[in-house]
Formats: C-alpha cells, sequence, structure tokens
C-alpha cells in the first residue's frame, strides 16, 4: 500500500471506531477484508489510528471536523507536513482537499482541545496530579513503551536479553524494576521468540513489574490473586518467592490463558470458582476493575468512551472488591490494593474510605507510578491489620 492508500484505510477505519465500533473489531475488520495488506501495511494502519485516537480533539481542531478523514488531515498539520502530498485523489489515497478542507482547521485553544481530554476529567487529572496533570495528559498522546519482564525462575537479566537477541529482539534494561527490559526494536518479534516460548520473559508493563516488587511474600505463604484475569501480577510475584499461589476472578473465563501462562513461566497456580471456599490467605491482591485511565496510551478509545456515571460504578465496584477480599485474609495477613488509574476517586479515596469502613485495617504503604518511557500510571496500596 501507498502511504496515501494507509491514510485512506485508516481514515474509514477510524470512521466506523466514531460510528461507536471497539477500535479493535473495527481493526480486525479491515485487515480481514483487505488481504492485499501485507504485515507492514497492518502496522502502519494501526499505528495512524492508535495515534489519531490518542490526539482525537487536537487533531480535529487542526483537521477542521471529528471525521476519519478529518482526523487524518489534522496528524497530518500536527506532524508538519504538507497534507496537499497524500490527499492526491491518485490510486487509493484520499481525494484532493476541498477548498473548505483547506480553509479549515485551528489550533487547539481550550484545555481539553490542547491537552486531548473530555473537558469533565479535566478537574479529576487536575485534583490528582496538581501542576503534573498537564504532563500526564501529554505522555498519554503518545506511544507506549513495550516492556518485558524477565522471569527470574527461568533466566537472569543477562541470558534473556541473550536469547531476544539471537531472535533479532533488541532490549535494554531499565530502571524502573529489578526485571524489566524495555524493547528498543523488533517488539513484533518477541511473541514468536525463543525467549518467549521458553518463558524466559513476559510482556508487562514497567510499573506493574514495580508494584510487584513492592509486595514481599513470606515463604510458604498463601497467596490469592483475587481480580486475577490473565494473571499477569500473580505470575509476577510467583517469579520471586516461593509460596502457594492462587488465582480468582469475578469472571472466570478472563483466565483462560492462565494454566498455560503458568507452566511457560514454570509455577503453579491454582484457579479457585469461589475463593470463600478456600481458607483464609497470607496475602490477597486486588488489582481491581478501575478507569485505566493510566493506560489510555494503549487503549485510547476507553479514554473518550469513560463517563463520570462509569467513573462512579467503577469506584462501588472497588470498594466492594476490598470489603469482601479483606475478610479472605488470614488474622495478622496483608492486603494489597492496586489499579492502574491516575485518579484521587480510585486511588487514595479508596485507601480512605477503607480503613474508616473496617477501622481494624490499617495503611502500611501506598505508591503512584506516573505515566513513563517505562511504565503506565499505577497505583498501589498495602494494609495491615
Ligand atoms: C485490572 S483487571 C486484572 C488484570 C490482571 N490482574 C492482570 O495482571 O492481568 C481486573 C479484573 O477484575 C475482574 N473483576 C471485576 N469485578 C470483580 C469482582 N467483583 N471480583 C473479582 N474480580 C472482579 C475482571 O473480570 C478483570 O479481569
Amino acid at each position: 500500500m501507498t502511504p496515501g492508500a494507509r491514510i485512506q484505510a485508516s481514515a474509514e477505519i477510524l470512521d466506523e471506531i466514531l460510528a461507536g465500533v471497539p477500535a479493535e473489531k473495527a481493526l480486525t475488520g479491515w485487515a480481514r477484508r483487505s488481504r492485499f495488506a501485507g504485515s507492514k501495511d497492518r502496522a502502519a494502519v494501526r499505528d495512524h489510528v492508535f495515534q489519531a485516537l490518542r490526539c482525537r480533539r487536537s487533531y480535529a481542531c487542526l483537521g477542521g471536523g471529528e471525521t476519519g478523514r478529518a482526523l487524518m488531515l489534522g496528524a497530518l498539520r500536527a506532524g508538519g507536513r504538507d497534507p496537499a502530498e497524500v490527499f492526491t485523489g491518485e490510486g487509493h489515497s484520499p481525494a484532493v482537499l476541498s477548498d473548505a478542507e483547506q480553509a479549515a482547521g485551528q489550533a487547539p485553544e481550550t484545555l481539553g482541545d490542547r491537552f486531548d481530554l473530555p473537558d469533565w476529567m479535566i478537574p479529576h487529572f487536575e485534583g490528582a496530579l496538581g501542576a503534573k496533570w498537564c504532563a500526564a495528559a501529554q505522555a498519554l498522546t503518545g506511544r507506549a513503551p513495550v516492556v518485558l519482564r524477565v522471569n527470574l525462575r527461568k533466566a537472569t537479566v543477562a541470558v534473556a536479553l541473550a536469547a531476544l537477541a539471537e531472535d533479532g529482539v533488541e532490549a535494554k534494561p531499565a530502571e524502573i524494576a529489578d526485571t524489566a527490559l524495555v524493547v528498543c526494536a523488533g517488539a513484533r518479534r518477541v511473541a514468536a521468540s525463543r525467549a518467549y516460548r521458553e518463558g524466559l520473559i513476559e510482556l508487562q508493563d514497567g510499573s506493574s513489574q514495580a508494584a510487584m516488587e513492592c509486595l514481599a511474600v513470606p515463604p510458604g505463604a498463601r497467596v490469592l490473586d483475587y481480580c486475577a484475569g490473565g494473571g499477569g501480577k500473580v505470575l509476577a510475584l510467583a517469579a520471586r518467592a516461593e509460596a502457594e499461589w492462587f488465582a480468582h476472578d469475578a469472571a472466570p473465563a478472563r483466565m483462560r490463558d492462565l494454566p498455560d501462562r503458568a507452566r511457560r513461566a514454570g509455577v503453579c497456580v491454582t484457579l479457585l470458582e469461589e475463593a470463600v471456599k478456600a481458607g483464609s490467605f497470607d496475602l490477597v491482591l486486588c488489582d481491581v476493575p478501575c478507569s485505566g485511565s493510566g493506560t489510555w496510551r494503549r487503549t485510547p478509545d476507553a479514554k473518550w468512551r469513560m463517563t463520570p456515571e462509569r467513573l462512579s460504578e467503577l469506584t462501588e465496584v472497588q470498594a466492594a472488591i476490598l470489603d469482601r477480599a479483606a475478610g479472605l485474609v488470614t488474622p495478622g495477613g496483608r492486603l494489597a490494593y492496586a489499579t492502574c488509574s491516575l485518579f484521587c476517586e480510585e486511588n487514595e479515596a479508596q485507601v480512605e474510605a477503607f480503613v474508616r469502613r473496617q477501622p481494624d485495617w490499617r495503611l502500611a504503604t501506598q505508591r503512584h507510578w506516573t505515566v513513563s518511557d517505562q511504565g503506565d500510571g499505577f497505583f498501589l496500596a498495602i494494609f495491615e491489620r
């Protein structure tokens, strides 16, 4: 595909997403219909679409409207490129710009336009991050790093780096966590690499790894990942300690890949249908469902789908999970609460409300990770009683 044809395809996919189709579904549908598109084309189109979603408001200003075509026009203007070079009407390139399109477009002025956020969200960013909110919002408009976790059960950092290099994946250690490697080149080769297939590495964001490093696990402890999903957190913990590992999720189907991942990692994780029937635990981790605001550069359409009502529903679910999980902790044990959100309502406010509701618990420690070139926004609180 020519660069123009990729832009045209991206504009059409964006129109579907703007009409309500989830981004992944729209991209997959396009790839299925477009057998002529090679892997480089698919990757380029995906990059265009995701970048336009990250910067939807500022590109809409620059492009003069909120259609796929206007967003791609805005993207070219934002990148300092002359759109006329791409909007040529030749082959499968977008049609030549009309006079109205050439005249339309202005620099983003409002805060929401400049920082690519829905207006209602700005007080939430400001409330949580103070003067740093602009930098965080800005960071969410860029691409996320690809970060790997070295599985210390199977490899050292040096061994993992060498194995990745054999398969053309270039990575370097990241300061954020002892086990974190940031991929510098060959990210698309990770999944097929020997290092991945043999469980020397896993894909895991740097902040999640750093947070799991903060959770000390005594030998022989019974540890429950109460909102396990694909099991990324319990696998990170299990790579570093000898303990009994359990995983639970309200939607058990989300744990479907966990047995394979655990086998590859060389650890044993017992899946629980009903955690309450499995006795008590020395450590219960609640990696709760959240807005995901710390990860929106990876899932940029989620930024625009979030509403104040949804945020409020999520905070209720989070509080209920904490209360339920607290009842599963053995006397003298610990309860950990984690989100990949930047918002105070989902982090500190939840912590404060929990210790008010359950005064036999006290906050031992809490920590934030900001959106960076090594990790997403993340929050961890550890309670003791
Ligand atoms: C942030 S995700 C977990 C991600 C996972 N820990 C990982 O590292 O891959 C939150 C998970 O909580 C689950 N969940 C939602 N409500 C729940 C509830 N009431 N009790 C337990 N799990 C719940 C969701 O199904 C989802 O898989």
